[in-house]
């Protein structure tokens, strides 16, 4: 056990028996991140029956706007480049994602601003909502009940469909993004319909249930990829959009829960630049010294290495709804593994599953979410408490 100097404690190497203790777990997780994460699914219907009782009928009496801003920080910002690939590029509107204080200074009353903020009272959602108002343009706010933003929906008569606060707001990232789709929806920007709700509930239910901490880890696909990435550089890519999306939720969660540094992004972008990381000191460099015949007991300690996580779209798209042609994307998918294969980079493949857009991302968020905790599980970190940002907030007086 290594104590940081600000008093917080873990293994620097992760620690395999953990994962296969659920006691163990149990205890080092006293907070329960991995209940929060396996109620993923419940999250789902019970915002989209809280989203049915807000009063979204009122945004839908003006008409199509002429953009969607969706105004939010951390998770809650995730859920406008959700509504970004899930409306697609045939969307009929621009959909698009504030992650500062305030609105851009182009919106008004023609458009339609969606503040998200599980506290309700992030100073980004908070500036926007009030920006919205004061510009006219229609509102919709996302958030925990009683709060401030809640009180600026009601200020501005704008429908408001609560959050309840349950879980810490990255591991309510289905409760947040489900609102804003059925927003989006009462606006016909989307189709997505109570079927695709319904599966994509079930399917992270499923996923939830695979990755049960008292599931082993060689039938465990969370515990064996946060085992397969434990003392390595994570870079993950996604083939298409929407597996973008969920790259960089894991990103996002690696890096909270598991405090790992993380190169993540889209596949295509990273092929014209990043790719070269697969060639580095992490990568090709370090792999060409791996020395499969070395006696443990004399080997060096080992070196830190990149770690590969492809997110792949896994086929299913029609052609005609995406910006490229899906044989793109898939040979771009098989290019990076090639060439992950040829500097000896190992490489983890997460393909999406189910029919719609919606059920897609959450194949692809699921397993990556609970790898997340297992990882900072097996470091003996508190998945939960993230001391670094309390501090930040202190230091930086927000
Ligand atoms: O959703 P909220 O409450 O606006 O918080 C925004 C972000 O700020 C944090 O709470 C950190 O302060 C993140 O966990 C979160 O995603």
């Amino acid at each position: 056990m290594m104590e940081g100097t600000a008093g917080v404690s873990g293994r620097r190497v992760a620690d395999e028996s953990i994962l296969d203790d659920p006691e163990a777990v149990a205890a080092h997780d006293p907070g329960g991140m991995l209940r929060f994460t396996a109620s993923a699914g419940a999250q789902v219907r019970e915002s989209a029956a809280l989203a049915a009782e807000a009063n979204l009928a009122l945004l839908e009496d003006e008409g199509r706007p002429r953009a969607v801003v969706i105004a939010g920080i951390g998770t809650a910002g995730r859920t406008g480049d959700v509504l970004a690939t899930v409306a697609g590029p045939r969307c009929p509107v621009p959909v698009i994602p504030h992650r500062s204080a305030g609105v851009p200074g182009w919106v008004g009353a023609a458009d339609v601003v969606i503040a998200v903020s599980a506290s309700g009272r992030s100073p980004e959602a908070l500036g926007a909502a009030e920006a919205a108002h004061r510009r006219g343009a229609r509102l919709v706010a996302v958030g925990a009940p009683d709060s401030q933003l809640q009180s600026v929906a009601e200020r501005a008569r704008a429908p408001f469909i609560p959050v309840p606060r349950r879980a810490p707001a990255r591991a309510s990232l289905w409760a947040l993004t489900v609102p804003v789709l059925l927003a989006a929806r009462t606006l016909g920007l989307v189709k997505v319909n109570e079927a695709d709700l319904a599966e994509t509930a079930a399917r992270l239910d499923a996923d939830a249930d695979r990755c049960r901490s008292t599931a082993e880890s060689f039938v465990n696909p969370a515990k064996s990829l946060a085992l397969g990435l434990a003392g390595s550089i994570p870079i993950v890519w996604g083939s298409s959009p929407l597996a973008t999306v969920a790259a960089r939720r894991f990103g996002d969660t690696l890096s909270a829960n598991a405090r790992y540094p993380v190169v993540a992004g889209a596949l295509g972008e990273a092929g014209r630049g990043r790719v070269g990381l697969l060639d580095g000191v992490f990568g090709g460099l370090v792999e060409s010294t791996r020395d499969i015949f070395a006696d443990p007991g004399e080997a060096e300690p080992d070196p830190t290495r990149l770690r590969l996580v492809l997110l792949r779209d896994g086929g299913l798209n029609a052609d005609d709804d995406t910006d490229e042609p899906l044989a793109v994307e898939e040979r771009r998918a098989d290019a990076v593994q090639t060439l992950a294969e040829r500097r000896g980079v190992r490489c983890d493949v997460v393909t999406a599953e189910g029919g719609s857009a919606l059920e897609r991302l959450a194949s692809l968020v699921a397993v990556p979410d609970f790898a997340s905790v297992y990882l900072a599980l097996a470091h003996g970190l508190d998945p939960m408490a993230v001391p670094a940002v309390t501090e930040m907030k202190e230091l930086s007086n927000q």
